[in-house]
């Protein structure tokens, strides 16, 4: 048998405790050692009335079996009061049961305002007073007990109760709220309907009845849920006569009713109504988070055919049951889907695959005043997906499956022209073909975007539908795209980044707006421990790695990409590029720095003549020094050159001063670090810029009051094209470094 629960050291305040239930409570805790607030206001129980006596009373018998207790005679309305009297008489209070009521019953119509407003002060307000009023106290101590006593009659309804129905279904939704914002503090609060003879049944209970519903009946239910041990908190009971059962929400499966771009019609509630109804496969929501995850689904899938939302084990396997086919799916059309965006979207997608002010040569991606100012050849995946995500896949025939399931498998994209910065684009999307791979089944979309009649771009998404294999398909197809393998050598070059803790939510920004990514809840239907990276944000950043190393970022070179992704990429891990050049075709493979685990495989990025572009195999001509000086240390070093140097600096450079007052200097610039890897100086690895200062700004830099780099942020150091370090530059500092 378990130890007696006892409550010594804590303080109990039940209000309305001069008899019924509240009696029975402080009773009950009394003779297990807590100290008892007694509250009653004695009134009768159509409010009426004050009389000391009933509280009193209960004090007394408490007293009279060894226990402490004292009486308080306030009404629940005068909270504060009720708290003090705990306060001043014990020093704290620990436990709250918020007991005191009365009855005002009336048919509805003939409710007057008096009726409807005393049930809810006694009932709703008074709970609320007393309790705000120990909220604090309990806070600070980090911990609370508290019970809200509700009624059948406010779960059920009850002829002639409207205002005291809807005053205890009101105590239920505090209770909830009380329970969520108490969690952290150690306050648990708990609301019961219990059924019990007292002095509010009485009068609609016959008597055989209330006999066999003894207050005694309730009191252990309230005595458990108080009790340090117990760890329930935001539950609702049942309890009289000996019994106690537990409630909980229980919600339909649901269907949705409404369709992208048509209005939500009451004919087409109508006829979804049995549905709606239909309690199969119900599910049972116990936080708001739960159901507002249904609702963040709902919106990803509301253009489903079927229009019913999934449960987390339908798929594609259960759409064949229905007799539904999969492969029936196979050359079916999506609605065309028109995509307009302005050079926002270009720049919201550039920062959501890592593109950064840190590295000025980001700024031609990140600034639409930039001269040079692009697109990312990879937001071309964006006005297509779009047209999946908003243009419905579900849409089409048997494709009722569920997005916590769903993994972007591999992608494919070819671009024929370099995507403009605005404008207004549509994609015409189909099924290629569907594969059945065992554990998973795999869809081939095809996504053709055009601007006008100009085709600007095609992609190929495979779509990986975990354990929705077996229904029977083919497992390959001639109509994907391929990986290919990279080259069995060492990688020619490999590029870092840091993915931020905020990647996925910077980039579901961009239109994929799959929980998947941002919500904790959804992505562990998917059976991963926190939310997953996109992976087409993966795709974006070894992108631009191949972009910058082998095309200098210029996206007029950049023809295709082909990637699959392996293994999850979560936001916050390091993306390590390893780059193979082969001709046009530079092979890359993507791993997690921290875990070495790959991530993106059989990839690569084709480019448009690349030969002729820079290449790390292929330093620049440009009368270029192999340095291992980065920009900042040009900078340090001309700064610590000095004035005396100045004159020296003039003379051998023969700068250009014309009258108008401005100097052209061109230095020629190798960026390379010496470890073979070019990426990490300002510029980017092989960056070709012409620097033009005024003489003023420029004699400051060699005099070393403006570091270049701030004259380049402020705006008075102007880029354009190639950074070199002159043979001249280089003497310079030959010379120098022999002073
Ligand atoms: C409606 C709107 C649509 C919008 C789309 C955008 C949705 C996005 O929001 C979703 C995302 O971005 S998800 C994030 C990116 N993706 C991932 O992280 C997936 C990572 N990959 C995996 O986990 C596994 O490869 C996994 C789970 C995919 C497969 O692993 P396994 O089940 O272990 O497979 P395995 O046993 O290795 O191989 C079985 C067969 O499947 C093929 N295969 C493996 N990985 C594949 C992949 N990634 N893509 C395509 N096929 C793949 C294998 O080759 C094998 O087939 P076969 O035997 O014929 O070779």
């Amino acid at each position: 048998m378990s130890a007696p629960l006892r409550f010594d050291g804590k303080v109990v305040l039940v209000t309305g405790a001069g008899g019924g239930l509240g009696r029975e409570y402080a009773l009950a805790f009394g003779e297990r050692g807590a100290c008892v607030v007694v509250n009653d206001l004695g009134g009768d129980i159509k409010g009426g009335g004050k009389s000391s006596s009933a509280a009193d009373k209960v004090v007394e018998e408490i007293k009279a079996k060894g226990g402490k207790a004292v009486a308080n005679y306030d009404s629940v309305e005068d909270g504060e009061k009720l708290v003090q009297t705990a306060l001043d008489a014990f020093g704290r209070i620990d436990i709250l049961i918020n007991n005191a009521g009365i009855l005002r019953d009336r048919t509805f119509g003939r409710t007057s305002d008096l009726d409807w407003d005393l049930i809810h002060r006694v009932h709703l307000r008074g709970s609320f007073l007393v309790t705000r009023a120990a909220w604090n106290h309990m806070k600070n101590q980090k911990f609370g007990r508290i019970i809200m006593t509700s009624s059948a009659a406010g779960i059920y309804g009850n002829f002639g109760q409207g205002n005291y129905s809807a005053a205890k279904m009101g105590l239920v939704g505090l209770a909830n709220t009380l329970a969520v914002e108490g969690r952290k503090y150690g306050i648990h609060c708990n609301t019961i309907a219990p059924t019990a003879g007292s002095r509010l049944t009485q009068t609609v209970m016959p008597p055989d009845l209330l006999e066999s519903l003894k207050a005694e009946y309730v009191a252990p239910l309230v005595l458990w849920l108080c009790h340090e041990q117990c760890q329930e908190t935001g539950s609702l009971f049942e309890v009289g006569a000996g019994w106690i059962g537990k409630l909980r929400w229980e919600r339909t499966p649901g269907c949705i009713v409404r369709r992208r771009n048509q209005a939500m019609t009451p004919e087409a509630v109508q006829q979804s109504w049995d549905q709606i109804c239909d309690f199969s496969n119900a599910t049972k929501p116990a936080t708001i988070q739960e159901s507002l995850s249904t609702m963040v689904e709902v919106l990803s899938k509301v253009d489903t055919e079927k229009g019913v939302v999934p449960n987390p084990t339908s798929a594609m396997a259960s759409a064949v049951s229905d007799g539904n086919s999969p492969l029936a799916a196979v050359g079916q059309k999506l609605p065309e889907m028109v995509f307009s965006y302005s050079h926002t979207q270009c720049i919201l997608y550039a920062l959501g695959v890592g593109m950064s002010t840190h590295e000025p040569d980001h700024l031609k991606f990140l600034f639409e005043g930039h001269e040079d100012f692009s697109c990312l050849p990879t937001f071309g995946v964006i006005p297509a997906q779009a047209s999946m995500m908003e243009g419905g896949l579900g849409s089409i025939p048997g494709f009722n499956f569920d997005l916590s399931r769903l993994l972007h498998g591999e992608q494919y994209l070819e671009l024929y022209k370099p995507l403009p910065t605005s404008g207004k684009l549509v994609s015409q999307a189909a099924i290629a073909d569907v594969l059945d791979k065992g554990s998973g089944a795999v869809i081939l979309l095809d996504v053709h975007t055009y601007s006008g009649k100009d085709l600007l771009c095609y992609n190929q998404f495979s779509l990986f539908i975990v354990g929705a294999g077996g229904f029977g398909g083919k497992r390959t197809s001639d109509k994907a795209k391929s990986t290919v393998s990279p080259p069995d050598r060492a990688p020619d070059a490999v590029m870092t980044d840091e993915t931020t803790r905020d990647q996925a939510a910077l980039y579901r920004l961009s239109g994929d707006w799959n929980p998947l990514h941002i919500d904790p809840s959804f992505a562990a239907m998917g059976g991963f421990k926190t939310p997953i990276l996109h992976g087409l944000c993966s795709f974006g950043f070894a992108a631009r790695h191949v972009l910058k190393q082998y095309a200098n970022n210029d996206v007029s070179k950049f023809k295709a990409i082909k990637v699959r992704f392996v293994k999850p990429v979560f936001p916050g891990q390091s993306l390590q590029t390893e780059m193979w050049k082969e001709g046009n075709r530079i092979h890359i493979q993507c791993k997690v720095k921290e875990t070495g685990a790959v991530v993106l495989s059989g990839a690569y990025v084709d480019l448009h003549g690349t030969e002729d572009s820079v290449s790390p195999e292929k330093p620049p001509e440009a009368g270029g020094l192999q340095s291992d000086l980065v920009f900042e240390e040009i900078g340090r070093r001309i700064q610590t050159l000095g004035a005396e140097l100045v004159k020296k600096v003039n003379a051998i450079f023969a700068w250009e001063i014309t009258k108008g007052g401005s100097t052209a200097a061109q230095w020629t610039i190798d960026l390379k670090t010496g470890t073979g890897s070019l990426h990490k100086g300002p510029y980017g690895g092989k960056a070709d810029v012409t620097m033009t200062l005024s003489d003023e700004d420029f004699m400051d830099v060699v005099l070393g009051k403006l570091n270049p780099q701030k004259a380049f942020f402020a705006g008075k150091l102007k880029v354009r094209g190639n950074i070199m370090l002159s043979q001249k530059l280089e003497t310079i500092l030959k010379d120098y470094a022999k002073l």
